[in-house]
């Protein structure tokens, strides 16, 4: 995809990747390439970062990947069996979600980091519609760091819908997105760069 395959027309109205049932707009590059080296460093030192647990079927699974979890309130939430507390907003995170509000005209509330220190680390196919989520909430992510293929699968037809995320680069999911519609981060055997990406999102305190 080239920059200007992104703008619909000369308004520079950005162009709905997705067919039907759903939102997504890839804003590329917000940022030019060194500022996005300076955020990917300070992501890389100065979050809180775990590998995250779950329990499936009875099972306790940790993941590679690892993330950090980051609210306006010390909410907790729980899920598969385990419980989380958002940690306080860190200055230079701050400065981030507002240059991604800035892009986006969203206001969000919380931030789901996630670290995959090379390309065996992904996330497998799902939604992002947790009951502690707004609605059809809007979820701005900015990617740092390696680019990865990103990938929709449509719940019912299965047509599908990808993307490279580049360095630096917004991509917002809205609307009815997270209900027809799933999307992974696929592993992939290439040797690729760490990537972060923070996930702003809109919760329901
Ligand atoms: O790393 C990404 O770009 C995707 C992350 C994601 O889907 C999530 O945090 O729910
Ligand atoms: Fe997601």
């Amino acid at each position: 995809m080239t920059y200007t395959d992104l703008f619909e027309n000369d308004d520079m109205k950005l162009i709905n990747l997705l067919p039907q049932d759903g939102e997504a707009y890839y804003h590329g590059k917000i940022v030019d390439t060194a500022t996005a080296d300076m955020y990917l460093a300070k992501c890389l030192s100065k979050l809180s970062w775990e590998h995250d647990r779950a329990f499936i079927y009875g099972k306790e699974i940790v993941t590679k990947r690892k993330i950090a979890w980051y609210a306006d309130k010390p909410v907790s939430y729980t899920y598969s069996g385990y419980t989380k507390m958002a940690l306080a907003w860190p200055n230079f995170l701050r400065g981030m979600k507002q240059r991604v509000e800035g892009e986006c005209g969203e206001v969000f509330n919380s931030c789901l980091g996630n670290f995959y220190s090379s390309g065996e680390e992904g996330m497998s196919w799902h939604s992002d519609a947790e009951k502690d989520l707004v609605e059809n909430g809007a979820i701005g992510a900015l990617s740092l760091g390696g680019e990865r293929k990103f990938a929709f699968k449509h719940r019912q037809t299965g047509e599908s819908v990808s993307l490279v995320l580049a360095h630096g680069s917004l991509l917002i999911m809205k609307g009815a997105t997270q209900k027809n519609w799933l999307h992974s981060l696929p592993k992939t055997k290439r040797d690729i760069e760490p990537r972060v990406s923070l996930t702003f999102r809109q919760m329901r305190f």
